[in-house]
This record gives structure tokens, sequence and C-alpha cells, in this order.
């Protein structure tokens, strides 16, 4: 591995009595990426981020962080992550100030390096004039900002992010991204987010889709859409009488269908539409966009990632279509 890779795996398996969680895993991420690792509950995010940082013992497979190996480096590899779990961590009864020189210490960094970096990283998160607040009066976004700067305190390559987004609200969730792209903008940190929330790998350099322990697709956002094709009609409103015709008419179509909305990836919508025209004002919407990482979340995996908003009529998957449905 050169220096430029700040994350390789190759060929990693992970298997916990008799479940195989990981079943092969290989991904090799430049230094500076937001990379972005998307997959349902189960499939396999957490036990590839324990290993990462060495929370657990690497089974089978090699993994390296930043050049350095994880079974033979195990204390540099860690000195090399931050880590900002979904569940929070900070020392309630602490100060803010506190709760990172603390961090400091175990990391091992000198009394003035401290101050400086605490004063560095809180000024990053907007928490410099709460420095002396206990951390439990902290609100939820405050809170996270505290972990993200926890996080960065010792200045790692890679900052693991676990679905640091959960429970936020729209307006923390915002800041908590504007304050990871300052972080990265500063200093050049990679970023390492598992999600299952498909707006926030959007974003990213690059995306591992992950299901049942198998990286199904890595690349770009724009090359995992690209490489689906197509566009995807959303017809609403969908009249009984009229939906087995729309269906009938593009058998080839991936659809997904939620109440009387039907979602029809195609290859070239033309045609359908203009068949459709006659019809078309007995709906109550229509829209005709480029297919999104969710199509091809589901292309891949034959699941929508939100399972509960969203029904697959299997009847209309193309038994052509290369990647496959399960
Ligand atoms: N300690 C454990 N003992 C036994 N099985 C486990 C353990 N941890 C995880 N698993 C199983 O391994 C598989 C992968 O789990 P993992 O937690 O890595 O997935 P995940 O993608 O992080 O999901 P989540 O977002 O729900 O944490 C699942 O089948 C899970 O039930």
């Amino acid at each position: 591995m050169t220096a430029a890779t700040v994350i390789d795996v190759q060929g990693v398996q992970h298997t916990y009595g008799d479940v195989q969680a990981l079943r092969g895993v290989s991904l090799r991420v430049p230094r500076g990426s937001f990379f972005a690792l998307l997959g349902p509950n189960g499939a396999g995010k957490s036990t590839l981020v324990s290993l990462m940082s060495t929370l657990l013992p690497l089974q089978t497979g090699t993994l390296e962080i930043a050049g350095l190996d994880v079974r033979r480096h195990a204390a540099a590899v860690r000195r090399r992550l931050g880590l900002v779990f979904q569940e929070p961590s900070l020392d309630e009864r602490l100060t803010v100030l506190e709760n990172l020189d603390f961090h400091g210490r175990i990391y091992g960094l000198g009394g003035r390096e401290r101050q400086q970096r605490a004063e560095h990283v809180l000024g990053v998160v907007e928490l410099g004039e709460w420095q002396n607040a206990t951390a439990r009066i902290l609100s939820r976004g405050m809170k996270r900002r505290l972990e993200i700067a926890r996080g960065v305190m010792h200045d790692p390559d890679l900052l693991i992010l676990d679905e640091p987004t959960t429970g936020l609200d729209v307006q923390s969730r915002r800041a908590v991204w504007s304050y990871l792209g300052a972080l990265r903008r500063q200093t050049g940190l990679s970023l390492l987010l598992t999600t299952h929330q498909i707006e926030e790998a959007e974003d990213a350099d690059l995306v591992a889709i992950i299901d049942r322990g198998e990286v199904l697709a890595f690349g770009t956002p724009q090359q995992l859409r690209e490489g689906l094709g197509g566009m995807v009609v959303t017809l609403r409103g969908v009249p009984d009488d009229l939906r087995a015709g729309v269906l009938e008419g593009v058998p080839d179509a991936v659809v997904e269908e939620v109440g009387d909305t039907l979602r029809l990836r195609v290859a070239d919508p033309a045609p359908m539409l203009a068949r459709l025209a006659p019809d078309l004002p007995r709906l109550s919407g229509l829209s005709v966009q480029a297919a999104s990482l969710e199509d091809v979340f589901l292309s891949l995996t034959g699941r929508a990632l939100r399972e509960e908003r969203v029904s697959v009529a299997a009847p209309h998957v193309s038994p052509t279509d290369g990647r496959g449905f399960r």
C-alpha cells in the first residue's frame, strides 16, 4: 500500500460463531477521501469499522490504515484514527474542555499541545464559548459536535463516524456536516461514514454499498448511478384501471410501489410517456429523474434501504439485469 491510501482492506472475512458477518471484503480508499459505507442494519458495517479500529481482532485477510497493518501496529493505527460512535460517549460530569483534555492525555499529548488543540477544535465546531460548561447541559447537536471535536483532538488521519447524525434534527445535521467539511478543508482529514441514509452517502467521494457481509458496489456516487443507467419515472395518484396498463407497457422496468405511486426505472422513458400521454391528466403528479443511489441499492439487493417505505413489484423486475435480484 502506498501512503496515498488511507484504508486498504483485502479479502477480509469475519465470523461470530456461526454468523458470517463479512464475506471477503476488499476496498482501497485514497487519503483525503470522504468515504461512505452504505448498508442496512446487519450488513456488516460495524464489524468492518471495529476491525479497522482494532476493537476486534482480524481473523482473515489484511487491513491497513494509513499504511499501518492492524495486526502488527495496532497501537499506531489507533493513534491515526478518530472515532465518533452512534451512542453518546462523553463524560457528562466533565466540562467541554475537560472532555477534550482527558482525551488528549490518553493520546499522550503534552499540556501545551492539549490546550492548543482543544482551542483549535472547539473553534472549528463553534463551541469555544461553552468550554467551561458541563457536558450534561449541552443539546444533543452540541454534544455531537463536541464528540467530533474530541475525535480530531489528536489530529488523526481518518475520522470514523458511525451513523453520526442519528437522532439529530435537520439543523443540527447540517451543522455537523458543515463542521466536518471545514475540518476536511483545513487538515485533509479522511472521513469514513457508516450510514443507512442515502442522502448522506450522495455527498461522499466514494461509496461502498454493503449488504449481508459483501461489498456489492464501490465507486463514486456518479459512477454507481451511471453504472445503473436509465431514468426513474415517478407517477403519483395512478388510478387502479391505469396501473396494469402502465406496468404491461414496460416489462423490463424495475418497479416500486407505494400506495398509488409507481416508481419505474426504465432505459428510455420517452416511449412510455408518449403511450401514457392521453392519461397523464388523470395523474396527480409526474417526474422524470436520473437514477439515485437508492435505485442503485434497490437494483443490487432487491430491497429498498428503507424497507418500510417501499415494496417492490417483483414480477416486473428485469430478469436480464446483470446485477440481479435475490
Ligand atoms: N457480537 C456479535 N455476536 C454475534 N453476531 C453478531 C455480533 N455482532 C454482529 N453480529 C452479526 O453480524 C452481522 C453484521 O452485523 P454488524 O453489526 O456488523 O452490521 P451493521 O451493518 O453495522 O448493522 P447495524 O447498523 O445494525 O449495527 C449481523 O448478522 C449481526 O447480527
